[in-house]
């Protein structure tokens, strides 16, 4: 294989989401000089035009932010986006704003239905939730609609612990009732004698960020502390003293239950009138998860029945709640409306960690708070960058080669690595081979996000392969080949021994590469644009291209030729920074020795 290198070329940023969607992103069009049959022994001439559509790119995304969001969070978006607070906004007000925005940044309060999506028409890339729960984000209409779903999931934890604890002392003392006694100018001494603390167990239901936070304290306010949570480590429960336990253990023998679960269709409604008649009588709870989680008709039940001797809570089904609430009223009931995450450091944090977020995500880069596409640790993700590209490229590639593209139904991709097949992660370069495959031929956006709903709704079958070779395992992986059955090429080179057409890449040196086409060895780097041309391998036939695309001002890059054997059948790479003429394409295609070739875009 010969091969040489024009000077160094910038390598493409990587671009996951920052893509505007366009109506139509690329215009394809295929031009048969003369028809091709795989049949034939000799595959007649025919290439292959596909042009970028003009993109209308405006200068600066506009982020809605829909709730308020802490300063520090608002001066770095405004950085980068235009910023329109918007508070309050009624569900109609809200359609009609969102299709202008690029994104989206809310709490608790806003519900982004299927209707948001719907009337974002497109525009809306990034829904930015200042906060944890994502209960009030519809995540399915989002992954249909190609939106990224990012949340901040850290800011908030300990502000909601300590509310948390907050709640279950005021509780047990009866710090709200006592005060508001007072205020009517009362002096109740006898009436507000509380429970200790102290020796008393806490069961925490749900053991992740906050859970584990009100655990730690409850210990440091004497409390013996069992947790349970389905998902949760031993090891890490063990390693602050508390016991994991189950379900029905925990709110059997619990003094005190403090509920830290997200609300998702297992937990709704888990505290019940069924759970309430299993729990010790006189127990205490605490919710300031989500107010899903417990039936709250069956609590008032549970209340008024002394099962629950009393509750504190900052959460409801329903937010705010009706002012004639029985369970807002309840004397042994003590509520906050939706304070856990409200202290100033933890809205700063909060606001700073989601615009951070917000604003990667509309620069294309992988978001690590991402609730609704592939969650890639930030080290696998730096690692695995170069490959991401590779991959997408040669999607890209692959389906520009099919010859009646909406045949493509079956993808095989392998992926030869020196690593365990347990140690690579390659959900996320399915995803972009995907892409790859989808967008040319399509006007859906795809991305990260939407990519295997969009290959299920389209039919495409994508099968992953793995072959452990020898070698260091430094590298994540040697080589990735795309192929797609049961079609025929647009260039009948592509097409392997077995059928299939079968492209291969690697990255060199940080950069994607192609290095096989077909049965073909060639080694092009992956940027700009590509020629590919069937040729008898003969002297001069380099610089008849070379000059055709130079007269015309068409930089190559990159040039290979891989040939079955000296002056036998070879095939060209040539990478080329712009755009040849239909002219100059045409000239190449009538040189007498190229026997097929075909021009695709990156
Ligand atoms: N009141 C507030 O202002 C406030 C503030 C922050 C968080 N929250 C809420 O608190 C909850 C916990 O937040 P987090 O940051 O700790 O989330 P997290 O994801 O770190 O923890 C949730 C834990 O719940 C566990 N879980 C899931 N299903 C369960 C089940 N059926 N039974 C028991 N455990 C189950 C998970 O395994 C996980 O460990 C969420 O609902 C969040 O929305 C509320
Ligand atoms: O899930 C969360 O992060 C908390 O419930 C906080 O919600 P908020 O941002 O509406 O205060």
């Amino acid at each position: 294989m010969a091969s040489f290198k024009t000077p160094a070329l910038k390598n493409p940023s990587l671009s996951l989401s920052s893509k505007p969607r366009l109506p139509s992103a690329f215009s394809v069009s295929f031009r048969d000089n003369l028809r091709f049959s795989r049949s034939s022994s000799r595959p007649q001439r025919r290439f292959l035009i596909i042009t970028a559509s003009a993109a209308s790119i405006s200068s600066k995304p506009t982020v809605l932010v829909a709730e308020k969001l802490g300063e520090a969070g608002l001066t770095l978006l405004k950085e980068f986006a235009n910023v329109d607070c918007s508070y309050s906004l009624s569900p109609e007000e809200l359609c009609t704003k969102i299709s202008l925005c690029d994104a989206l940044i809310v709490r608790s309060g806003t519900k982004v239905s299927r209707e948001v999506f719907e009337s974002a028409g497109g525009r809306l890339k990034v829904v930015g939730r200042a906060g944890v729960g994502i209960d009030n984000v519809d995540l399915a209409a989002a992954t249909e609609h190609g939106c990224l779903v990012v949340n901040a999931p850290t800011a908030n934890t300990v502000a909601a612990a300590e509310h948390g604890i907050a709640l279950l002392a005021a509780m047990a003392r009866n710090v709200a009732q006592a005060d508001a006694s007072m205020k009517a100018g009362k002096w109740q001494r006898n009436k507000y004698v509380g429970v200790s603390l102290v020796g008393k167990t806490l069961a925490v239901l749900g053991f992740g960020k906050v859970g584990s936070e009100v655990a730690r304290r409850a210990k440091g306010l004497g409390m013996h502390v069992i947790a349970h949570d389905p998902y949760a480590s031993a090891d890490r429960a063990r390693a602050i003293g508390v016991e994991l336990v189950n379900f029905e253990e925990a709110i059997s023998t619990a003094d005190f239950i403090s509920l830290h679960m997200p609300l998702t269709a297992a937990t709704n409604k888990m505290l019940n009138d069924e759970t309430f008649a299993k729990m010790k009588k006189g127990v205490r709870i605490v919710n300031v998860a989500r107010g899903g989680v417990i039936d709250e008709e069956a609590l008032v039940r549970a209340l008024d029945a002394g099962i629950v001797a009393q509750a504190a809570l900052d959460v409801f089904t329903e937010e705010p709640p009706k002012q004639d609430s029985k369970l807002v009223q309840h004397e042994r009931v003590t509520v906050t409306p939706h304070l856990g995450a409200s202290t100033i450091e933890a809205q700063e944090g909060v606001a700073i960690e989601i615009a951070e977020a917000v604003v990667g995500a509309l620069k294309g880069e992988l978001a690590a708070t991402a609730v609704n596409a592939p969650m890639v640790p930030a080290e696998v993700l730096t690692e695995l960058k170069p490959y991401v590209e590779l991959a997408e490229k040669l999607g890209r590639l692959a389906v520009q080669l099919v010859a009646g593209v909406s045949g493509v139904k079956n993808v095989k991709v392998s992926y030869a690595s020196s690593r365990a097949p347990d140690d690579l992660d390659t959900r996320l370069l399915r995803a972009m081979i995907t892409k790859g495959l989808i967008e040319p031929i399509s006007s859906v956006y795809v991305n990260l996000v939407n990519a295997d709903y969009t290959a299920k709704q389209r039919g495409l079958r994508i099968t992953e392969e793995r072959i452990v070779i020898d070698g260091s395992s430094e590298c994540p992986l040697e080589s990735i080949q795309v192929q797609i059955a049961n079609v025929e090429s647009k260039f009948a080179s592509a097409i392997s021994e077995s059928g299939e057409i079968k492209v291969e890449g690697q990255v060199k040196d940080g950069i994607p590469h192609l290095t096989k086409v077909g049965s073909f060895q060639v080694d092009v780097s992956l940027e700009g644009s590509i020629i590919l041309c069937r040729q008898v391998d003969q002297p001069g036939l380099i610089g008849k291209v070379g000059s055709i695309l130079g007269q015309e001002n068409v930089n190559v890059s990159f040039m290979s030729v891989g040939r079955i054997a000296p002056r036998k059948q070879a095939v060209m790479a040539i990478g080329v920074d712009d755009q040849p003429s239909k002219g100059s394409l045409q000239r190449i295609g009538e040189v007498p020795a190229i026997e097929e070739f075909v021009f695709l875009k990156l």
